[in-house]
């Protein structure tokens, strides 16, 4: 068996007829992986798999060496920021993270809260009660209960919900430090350019399946062959569009003024064939940009290839 601090083996779960995860096998390592996926994608139920919240219908899950439903003491090297709210709002920020550290087994769990509040920058508030916090607030003290004991390895469900830009800077940074620290950290997200920023690797879910792993860039390569749009501003632009559907390069094209916007599903061929018929033509290439090369087309892309494969 692997020693990965998390191992996935051909894990699925259904509720009833709806199957949430379908035959997923992976394992996480140190540093910062994001699990991306729309909606309904099977991100919180992968979470609660690897938590021992819920057991799987088929394969098995290992954190830390340990089957996580059936040993709860895998929750002393294990914290988790999960979706939901779950905090009493009649006790103070300290007081939250030092009443679940102390349940992990912390002997001085109040100079753990102390730090752990800290680092997630909520010292000034520490003795505030959690009801009068905001969304951002309560997410930071959802944080620091699953870093006061140190853990090793740590899930975090859309730890970035609810904040304003500043703290989701402030939490990106901290995120990737909690990483750099040799923590196993998985952070889910259907915001691709937000959790790229955090993870150096990163696994796509639609549908209940892992549809793409890798890299940002390598999930970009994977899908070289997809539809593309390319915006290009050239000097004759209607005589252009023609030369390239002639081509056969591009499959459709748009004129506006001097811009010529066209659709290709060879980016490649096209990139190769572009300056050639400009130059045999005698056309000015201005400017050659590629529409939607972020991360959210790609991941729009690679939702629309997979929902005929899903459930
Ligand atoms: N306890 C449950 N009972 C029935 N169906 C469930 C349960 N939990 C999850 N599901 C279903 O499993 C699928 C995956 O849900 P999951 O919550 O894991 O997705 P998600 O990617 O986390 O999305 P979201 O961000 O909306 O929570 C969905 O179709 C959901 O309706």
């Amino acid at each position: 068996m692997s020693t990965a601090p998390v191992v996935l083996d051909n894990v699925s779960k259904w509720f009833g007829d709806t199957v949430a995860l379908s035959d997923v096998s992976y394992e996480l390592f140190p540093g910062v992986t994001g699990l991306l996926g729309h909606n309904g994608a099977g991100k919180s139920t992968t979470l609660s798999l690897m938590a021992g919240w819920t057991s799987p219908s088929q394969g098995t899950v290992r954190v830390l060496g340990r089957d996580p439903r059936a040993e709860p003491k895998v929750h002393e090297g294990l914290g988790v920021v999960p979706d939901s709210e779950g905090l009493w709002p009649f006790l103070t920020a300290r007081q939250t993270v030092e009443l679940l550290a102390s349940q992990r087994g912390v002997a001085a769990a109040g100079a753990a809260a102390k730090a752990a509040l800290e680092r997630v920058g909520l010292t000034e508030a520490a003795d505030r009660k959690v009801a009068g916090f905001s969304k951002g607030m309560r997410q930071r003290v959802k944080l620091a209960q699953a870093l006061a004991h140190d853990p090793a390895v740590l899930l975090l469900d859309e730890p970035l919900n609810g904040l304003d830009p500043a703290q989701r800077r402030a939490d990106v940074e901290l995120i990737r430090r909690l990483g750099a620290e040799g923590r196993t950290v998985l952070v889910s997200s259907h915001i691709l350019t937000e959790v790229e920023r955090m993870a150096s690797r990163l696994l796509v879910v639609v549908n209940g399946r892992l549809v793409a792993e890798g890299t940002a860039e390598g999930i970009r390569d994977l899908m070289t062959d997809r539809p593309r749009t390319v915006r290009i501003s050239t000097d004759d632009a209607r005589r252009l569009g023609g030369l390239l559907l002639a081509d056969g390069v591009v499959h459709a094209v748009e004129l506006e003024g001097e811009e010529l916007t066209v659709e290709t599903a060879q980016a490649v061929a096209l990139a190769t064939r572009l300056p050639v018929l400009a130059r045999e033509a005698g056309l000015w290439l201005r400017r050659v940009e590629p529409v939607g090369e972020d991360l959210e087309s790609v991941f729009a892309a690679l939702t629309s290839a997979a929902r005929g494969v899903g459930r």
